[in-house]
């Protein structure tokens, strides 16, 4: 539902010389300006919006909200504000009104996507209509697509304030550094904020690994509320200083509120025994990786920091399924070898991926990859290196070759994995490594995750990792 005009006061935003319009609308982008709007002339990255704001007046703006610079750059009805990305998100709130009632956010280098959406699953196995917002969009009772893992303010409560007019009660959100550095979750009423863990990205952005830091800390420092719980990862070294002025739950594997007292992984997931505030539960995980069991911690700790039972809690994980693509189960041979597909598209993404696999696997680690074509080739040969490394068995594939001769991509790979097979269709790869598993052992398909194109000369082929591990499976085995 729109929301119905009113004075711009009720934004609690004032105009320079007393003025107060009638607001019918909210943007950041002079081109949506519609009669009536207030439009925030953000200093951007690029350029600052208030170069837009006579466009964004001729479009019948009714005010413009910016910082003193860009107040210097136009005349006409002006918001000042010191900071007009925290004004613009805090008006935004305010435009929009409703948010469900129970929210959190996850923020960390690794693991926000998994976290939220754990956290989203949890609430919907206790019967509550929940969603995740991030970078698999909005999901759960009510669903959208989204550009960012964090949207911009303005779209974020529209999202939130149509998710609780549907009767979505729940939510989890993922926190980017460039989100909190943009004060886009500023306004958003959080009951409990989490970190799951810090190591280096985003310094073409931030600059200092310091900013970036500043940046996920001011998750608790700026946007929780004081009375929030705050949910810390203690197996990361990084945030053991780290010490937010709310209330703190702890998760890890030692000593932590929540923590882990015993991992035993197997070929489909890992059964743990685990204390919180010293009561044992036993469960199991039907989830590959033990970075897997450390985020469902983080959602377990999330959603009991924001008012569900641990009991309850903990009975309900052993149905939590991973976000699609990512380590999934993609199919189960006859002999019990296993078949996963997770989209590893980095070499370090492929060792991560590999360590994460190797203690659910008796036998050999089969992986079936490639590198895409027209993007960064220097990660050519060191994917082929950590395939070389970390798997008993690699197959070197195409992975969309674009525009590229895919023979000269394959090469590129094997030079530096000189034992591994090169199966240039993909399909045929993934038959070839399914064919190679013998009892206990497993196959990694690593690129596509969720994709499901196969991109050659500019035509995009209809070409799903998942599906095609079922086929090759079912070709072999006979279908089950
Ligand atoms: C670098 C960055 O984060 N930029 C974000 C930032 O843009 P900006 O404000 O700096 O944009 P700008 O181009 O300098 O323009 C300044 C202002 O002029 C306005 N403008 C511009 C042109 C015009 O004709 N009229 C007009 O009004 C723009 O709307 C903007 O308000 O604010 C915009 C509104 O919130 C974001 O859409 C935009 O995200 C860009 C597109 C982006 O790609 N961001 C990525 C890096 C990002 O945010 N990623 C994180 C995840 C990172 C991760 O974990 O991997 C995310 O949360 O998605
Ligand atoms: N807790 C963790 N610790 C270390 N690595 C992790 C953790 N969780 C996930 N990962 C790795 O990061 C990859 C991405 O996971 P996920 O999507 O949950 O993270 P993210 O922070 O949301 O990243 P993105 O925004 O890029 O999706 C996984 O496939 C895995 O390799």
């Amino acid at each position: 539902m729109t929301p119905a005009p009113r004075p711009l006061s009720s934004l609690g935003l004032s105009a320079r010389g007393g003025l107060d319009p009638v607001i019918t609308g909210i943007t950041a982008d002079s081109r949506a300006v519609k009669p009536g709007f207030l439009f925030a002339a953000l200093p951007g990255v690029a350029v600052h919006g208030a170069t837009y704001a006579m466009a964004a007046l001729e479009r019948g703006a009714a005010a413009v909200l910016t910082d003193a610079k860009g107040a210097a750059l136009f005349q006409g009805p002006t918001v000042v504000a010191e900071d007009p990305r925290e004004a613009l998100a805090r008006a935004a709130a305010l435009w929009f009104g409703a948010q469900p009632a129970t929210m959190v956010a996850v923020t960390g280098t690794n693991g926000k996507t998994s976290t939220a959406t754990f956290c989203r699953q949890i609430w919907n196995l206790l019967g509550h209509a929940a969603i995740n917002i991030g970078t698999t969009g909005v999901e759960g009772s009510w669903a959208a697509p989204s550009s960012h893992t964090t949207p911009d303010p303005v779209t974020l409560h529209a999202m939130l304030a149509a998710a609780a007019e549907a009767g979505v009660t729940h939510a989890a959100m993922e926190a980017s550094s460039h989100g909190l550095d943009q004060r886009r979750l500023d306004g958003v009423r959080l009951k409990a904020g989490g970190w799951t863990n810090f190591t280096q990205d985003h310094l073409d952005y931030h600059k200092t690994f310091e900013a970036y830091f500043a940046a996920k800390a001011a998750l608790f420092t700026r946007v929780l509320p004081p009375e929030a719980v705050a949910v810390l990862n203690l197996e990361d070294p990084a945030l053991a200083d780290f010490h937010p002025p709310q209330s703190l739950l702890t998760v890890g594997k030692h000593e932590a509120d929540l923590h882990i007292l015993g991992q035993r992984y197997d070929a489909t997931g890992q059964d743990l025994r685990v204390s919180f505030r010293g009561v044992t539960h036993q469960l199991r995980l039907n989830l590959i990786g033990g970075f897997q069991a450390e985020n469902v911690l983080m959602a377990a700790g999330l959603v009991i920091a924001a008012g569900e039972k641990p009991g309850d809690v903990f009975a309900v994980l052993p149905q939590l399924t991973g976000v699609r693509g990512r380590m999934q189960l993609a199919a189960t041979r006859r002999n019990g070898a296993t078949v996963f597909v997770d989209y590893a598209h980095t070499p370090d993404a492929i060792e991560t991926a590999l360590q994460a696999l190797r203690p659910h696997v008796m036998g050999r680690i089969v992986v079936v990859f490639g590198a895409g074509g027209d993007r960064d080739t220097t990660k050519r040969p060191l994917m082929g290196a950590a395939a070389a490394k970390w798997a008993d068995v690699a197959i070197v594939t195409d992975d969309n070759p674009r525009s590229e001769e895919p023979a000269l991509i394959r090469a590129a790979i094997l030079q530096a994995a000189p034992e591994a097979t090169e199966v240039g269709d993909r399909a045929e790869a993934i038959l070839r490594g399914v064919d190679a598993l013998g009892p206990g052992d497993a196959l990694l398909i690593a690129g596509k995750g969720h994709e499901t194109g196969q991109v050659i000369k500019g035509d995009i082929y209809p070409f799903d990792d998942v599906e095609q591990a079922s086929i090759a499976v079912a070709a072999l085995d006979g279908v089950i």
